[in-house]
């Protein structure tokens, strides 16, 4: 899975922490590109990815558990630096010669270290002598340092609070540096790549934007592309990117699938036309889609029937226009690292996303899919970049599986009334509020639930809807968005008032982690 983007590249192990996104976020924040692997990464695949640095993540496992994870031992005679982060500190004491036992005090949330001797990681934030605010979650310690090491900071749970050799570039440290928690934390990251690593911090768009064209000229040659477009940012960006690499080689297709919002396949086509050049096609395949939804309420099922029926098509379109060997899509880092669970690696499958974990096993179009290492933010930078207009770059994120992941059970053709009359209201209520830029994502979900309701002195019997809106980064982690109660009524009154077919309206409070953004 590597990739030719940059030869400054650091290589994250994950052992399964909640917050390995977080590293490799703070290291390309610091124009570093890396990418997160398991920990269970070949020895073989750790040679061919070449990094320039490598950082250990943390675990829920406790390195005292027998059969507990291991980093490859390569990561210790490879000769490049190496961060231990919490359970990565742990994991690389106990390999290289020291110990680690269950502590006395356990560790979560705020803690402070005392800053001992000078250190590398640190230099030019703390100071020796200071007390400094940290973020902590474990249970286990190091008791015995391996040879080579002496320590820089304690805290009172974590006597080894940081660790150092120099000598080799092995830093390690008990606590998180990758989240806010840990003021500075990003700087002594940011000191770890330029000071101790040497690495240059020359990843920018500009230089991705170069490369990517190059690989995608490389990899295409004098081919047909078609480009899965839905109007959202990653496919726009991905289509206007390709088609600066490869120019009329590149016809682009939306599909209708039927579980598009009101209004959208005509706003998408005429947008993008509006704007492109690009030749775009027009598939309605709404009643191929709903057809073969017909009876499924299972959420894996219903993104696998999707992503088989979205290749169907592109298949079909391909030899339409003459036998096209590729097909482009928007996927971004986030859609694989959900789709993914690593064989015998310690993350689980979320959910499969349509364009990755739910396409089909045997495919005859080759995937190109320029965006396949960014987040979202970064996409958005590109597009930016590329000169894509506000319209699409604003834009919030809307899946592929479209409203069938947005209707928890069967999907009908009612239901999917009701719910883009909802979904409407909703989002003209918050573009009058002037909230459409500051919110993630918002949208409308048709709950399964029928309740009672008294309307004009009748009785009613109607759906409930749920509202939800999020603020994020990236969409790994979100929160949900705090309306006024003033806003919140005023949209749940219009919804009542104005879409038949629902009688009670809930606002979702419920943020990522533990749930995800979508209901399914
Ligand atoms: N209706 C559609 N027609 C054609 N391709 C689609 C459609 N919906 C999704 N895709 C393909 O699946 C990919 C992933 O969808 P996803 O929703 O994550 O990205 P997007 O729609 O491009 O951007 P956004 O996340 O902002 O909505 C898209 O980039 C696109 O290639
Ligand atoms: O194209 C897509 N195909 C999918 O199968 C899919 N599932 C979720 N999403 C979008 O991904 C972001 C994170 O969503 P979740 O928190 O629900 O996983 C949110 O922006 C979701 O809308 C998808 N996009
Ligand atoms: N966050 C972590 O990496 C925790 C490591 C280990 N599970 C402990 O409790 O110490
Ligand atoms: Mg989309």
């Amino acid at each position: 899975m590597a990739t030719e983007t940059t030869s400054d590249r650091v290589l994250i192990l994950d052992f399964g922490s909640q917050v390995t996104q977080l590293i490799a976020r703070r290291v390309r924040e610091a124009g570093v590109f890396c990418e997160i692997h398991p920990y269970s990464m070949s020895e073989a695949a750790i040679e061919a990815y070449a990094p320039k640095a490598i950082i250990l993540s943390g675990s829920p496992a406790s390195v005292t558990e027998e059969g507990s994870p291991r980093a490859p031992g390569i990561v210790f005679t490879k000769g490049v630096p190496v961060l231990g982060i919490c359970y990565g500190q742990q994991t690389m004491c106990e390999q290289l010669g020291g110990k680690v036992e269950p502590g006395e005090t356990r560790e979560f949330g705020r803690a402070f270290v005392d800053v001992k001797e000078p250190c590398a990681l640190f230099e030019g934030v703390w100071q020796v002598g200071a007390r400094e605010q940290v973020w902590m979650s474990h249970g286990d310690r190091v008791a015995k340092l391996p040879e080579g090491f002496r320590i820089v900071a304690t805290s009172e749970g974590a006597p080894y609070a940081i660790i150092a050799d120099d000598s080799r570039r092995f830093y390690a440290v008990q606590f998180h540096p990758e989240v806010v928690h840990t003021p500075h934390g990003d700087a002594l990251i940011r000191n770890f790549l330029f000071a101790v690593s040497g690495l240059s911090g020359s990843w920018t768009m500009a230089a991705f934007k170069a490369q990517a064209i190059e690989k995608i000229r490389a990899q295409v040659g004098t081919g047909k592309v078609i480009c899965g477009l839905s109007g959202g940012v990653d496919s726009s960006v991905a289509a206007v990117l390709i088609h600066e690499a490869i120019g009329d080689q590149l016809t682009c297709i939306f599909v209708d699938t039927g579980l598009m919002r009101a209004g959208e396949a005509d706003e998408v086509v005429t947008l993008f036309r509006d704007h492109y050049n690009i030749p775009l096609v027009h598939v309605d395949a709404a009643d191929l889609f709903l057809g073969k939804l017909a009876g499924v309420s299972d959420p894996e099922v219903k993104r696998k029937t999707i992503g088989a029926t979205f290749i169907e098509i592109f298949d079909a379109e391909a030899k339409k226009i003459g036998g096209a060997g590729f097909l482009a899509q928007g996927t971004l880092y986030p859609d694989v690292i959900e789709s993914v669970s690593f064989t015998g690696g310690p993350s689980v499958t979320i959910k499969s996303h349509h364009n990755v974990g739910g396409l089909p096993e045997r495919m005859n179009l080759k995937l190109v899919e320029p965006l396949r290492e960014l987040f979202k933010d970064e996409v958005r930078r590109l597009g930016v970049e590329l000169g894509l207009p506000k319209a699409f770059i604003g834009r919030h994120p809307f899946p592929g599986p479209g409203l069938a992941i947005r209707i928890p059970g069967e999907i009908t053709p009612e239901k999917l009334e009701i719910l883009r009359k909802a979904d409407t209201v909703y989002l003209e209520e918050i573009r009058n509020a002037g909230l459409y830029d500051v919110i993630w994502q918002a949208f409308a979900v048709l709950l399964p639930v029928r309740t009672v309701g008294v309307m004009g002195d009748g009785r009613s019997y109607d759906y409930a809807c749920a509202l939800r809106a999020v603020t994020s980064v990236d969409g790994m982690t979100a929160d949900y968005y705090p309306f006024s109660h003033e806003f919140l009524g005023r949209v749940a009154t219009r919804i009542i008032n104005e879409v038949r077919g629902i009688n009670r309206v809930t606002y979702d409070i419920t943020s990522k982690p533990p749930g995800t953004i979508e209901w399914e």
